[in-house]
């Protein structure tokens, strides 16, 4: 087996700089790639990110240097500030030139999310190596733009690979705990695990203390863990309170930090289909109802929960489909089903990635050698 020494050998020290964040979607796999090529390679990891993204936590608290620009924001958002966005452009690409030159990356790594168009500019104007990861199969705003331009680029999809110069299907990389849960063996005292991607979903939010009275009530060995986002914890709480259910049986928080026991914990999970949720829910083979957010670029989520719809490894509830009543009655009837709750959790695992994050710390090295 080769060491560390010997593969970072030829290159000196390997230094990336991995660029964007925003929402856990961006952030989360961003982190398993560092590790990856930091444990691997001995290389030596910065992030450039923005003061508005989760990476502001996240990063800093995995141990690495984050640098940050301002960015603004292009979509959803008015007229007036896209062009605020478009004038503050050309600052955010020489801050991002300023910092390529004083760190010298071999490599810089775009994960999409705010910070990653200008950093990915940058690189492509100095010529260094550029590698963009796009975990959805319609890529966001930049990715979409600098993708022609890029060096290489992981993607999840085949169809993604288009929208790509030197794109390979990688998959997304996951934390590495979710690939050693077993299964759990059914029997009467059910978990279900309710959350709604990074930042939560208010559909869940508002939909759940609607039926949780009697799901409880009919399931008598059931209990609920729902991660309501952190801007709506509080009301999501009162709701769940008011539904007079006994508190002992479910547990409203803003943000899960270890999801890894969360999902070894769950018979089931409802959640969204963000392109990380999927990779774990494979990785873990854990079955899930899921309910796509409808309002995702080109209806990416959709696609995301139609892959496990096909493979029979999840079912999903399209957000104009979800009601109180079918919610309830698709709940109760996986909870109730052992056996599909297992063969469901057997196919998800069918389509886990497991070496994503290392071909996509391979293709680091290979862009920086
Ligand atoms: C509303 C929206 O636009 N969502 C997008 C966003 O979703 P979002 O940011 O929710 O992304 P994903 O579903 O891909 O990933 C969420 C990540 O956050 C983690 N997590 C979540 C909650 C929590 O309490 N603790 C925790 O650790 C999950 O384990 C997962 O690793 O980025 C994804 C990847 O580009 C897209 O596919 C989604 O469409």
């Amino acid at each position: 087996m080769q060491g560390v020494g010997d593969r970072v050998q030829g290159v000196g020290l390997l230094r990336v700089l991995i660029a964007g964040g925003g929402t856990g979607g961006h952030v989360i796999p961003a982190l398993a790639i560092a590790r990856e090529v930091r444990d691997a390679y001995g290389a030596e990891v910065r992030f450039v990110g923005t003061a508005r993204g989760l990476e502001t936590r996240l990063v800093p608290e995995a141990g690495f240097p984050l640098e940050l620009i301002h960015v603004g924001q292009l979509k959803n958002v008015s007229l007036a500030t896209r062009v605020r966005t478009l004038l503050d452009l050309p600052m955010g690409i020489l801050k991002c030139v300023t910092l390529l030159r004083s760190y010298r990356p071999q490599v810089v790594v775009g994960v999409g999310g705010y910070a990653s168009g200008p950093a990915m500019l940058a690189a492509i104007l100095l010529r260094v190596p550029t590698l963009a990861f796009e975990p959805n199969a319609a890529p966001g705003l930049a990715n979409r733009l600098a993708g022609r331009f890029v060096t290489a680029a992981a993607v999840n999809f085949e169809e993604t690979r288009r929208y790509f110069h030197g794109a390979r299907v990688t998959g997304i990389p996951v934390r590495e705990d979710f690939f050693s849960i077993a299964p759990k063996a059914g029997g009467a005292s059910k978990r279900l695990l309710v959350f709604g991607g990074s930042q939560g979903a208010r559909i869940l939010n508002q939909i759940m203390p609607t039926i949780l009275f009697p799901l409880l009530r009919d399931l008598a060995g059931l209990t609920v863990l729902h991660q309501s986002g952190p801007r709506t914890e509080a009301e999501t709480r009162q709701a769940y309170l008011e539904t007079g259910a006994d508190e002992s049986r479910w547990q409203v928080s803003a943000y899960l930090d270890d999801m890894p026991a969360r999902f070894a914990e769950a018979d089931l999970i409802l959640c969204r289909s963000g392109a990380s949720t999927m990779a774990e829910l494979a990785a873990a083979g854990k079955a899930s109802l899921l309910v796509p957010f409808a309002a995702a670029t080109d209806d990416h989520q959709k696609k995301n929960a139609e892959v496990f719809v096909g493979a029979d490894a999840g079912r999903m509830l399209l957000e104009s489909e979800l009601n109180s009543q079918a919610l309830i009655d698709t709940l109760m009837e996986m909870l109730r089903d052992d056996a599909e709750l297992k063969a469901m959790g057997e196919k998800a695992r069918t389509l886990a990635h497991r070496d994503a994050v290392k071909e996509i710390g391979k293709m680091v090295r290979e862009l920086a050698g």
